[in-house]
């Protein structure tokens, strides 16, 4: 019997999914399509973002290991333009690599998520990014996330280790929550004005800069740490 994330028995849910037939992804339709992949250790909190982000809502209680690789859609509007976000939730655990390699290519943007109260998720983050400079496209837009931030008590990784990471690979940092929803939308956002920006570049266009866009929108606590 299989075990997820070493957890228990797998449930009936991933038993079932595990004989399914991993899903046709679509590729992309247009300008207005971005495929954005959610990436990072088993239990980092990829699927609960992605609920978060969605439908506004928290699964709380049974930890469901992804299979695979699952999906949602949904359209954002960034600009004034209507923009169709696939996000494709990936397994974290290593026995679904050669699963989710397949489809790193066909990404614009990776979300790789380390979770602030789990020192061995944030040290995987440079193997995560070896992986992604040798199965994605080398343009692809990269934004490291430290979830959990609502978890401040059991917090082992500072804000300040996820900066430096960031900064040393050249990527945008956000700490965020899949819990309390703090700046998971802008995750996303950011994202997808970055696409556009690259897509529709123009001389007269004031030029986006990701990290400095992030810097100003971002919040820093979930709660009243400073009230
Ligand atoms: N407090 C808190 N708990 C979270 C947060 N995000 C996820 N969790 C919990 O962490 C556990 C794992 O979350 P998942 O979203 O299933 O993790 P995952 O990264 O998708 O895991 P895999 O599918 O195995 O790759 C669940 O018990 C969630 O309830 C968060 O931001 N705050």
């Amino acid at each position: 019997v299989a075990h997820a994330h070493g957890a228990g028995p797998v449930l009936l849910r991933e038993a079932v999914r595990a004989l399914e037939p991993t899903p046709r992804l679509c590729a992309p339709s247009g300008n207005n399509q971005l495929l954005v992949m959610l990436l990072g250790d088993s239990g980092v909190g990829k699927t609960c973002f992605l609920i978060q982000f969605k439908d506004g809502a928290f699964l709380s209680g049974t930890f469901i290991a992804t299979v695979g690789i699952d999906f949602r859609n949904k359209v954002v509007t960034v600009d004034g333009m209507r923009v169709k976000l696939q996000i494709w939730d990936t397994a974290g655990q290593e026995r679904f690599r050669s699963v989710t390699h397949a489809y790193y290519r066909d990404a614009q943007a990776l979300l790789l998520l380390y979770d602030i109260t789990n020192k061995a998720s944030f040290d995987n983050i440079r193997a995560w990014l070896t992986e992604i400079h040798e199965y994605a496209q080398r343009d692809v837009v990269i934004m490291l996330l430290g979830n959990k931030a609502d978890m401040s008590s059991e917090r082992v990784i500072r804000s300040e280790d996820g900066e430096t990471l960031a900064r040393e690979y050249g990527v945008p940092f956000l700490e965020t929550s899949a819990k309390t929803g703090m700046n998971v939308e802008l995750a996303f956002l950011a994202i997808a004005k970055e696409l556009k920006y690259r897509a529709g570049q123009s001389a007269d266009e004031p030029s986006f800069q990701i990290r400095d866009y992030v810097e100003s929108q971002k919040k820093r606590s979930s709660c009243c740490s400073f009230v």
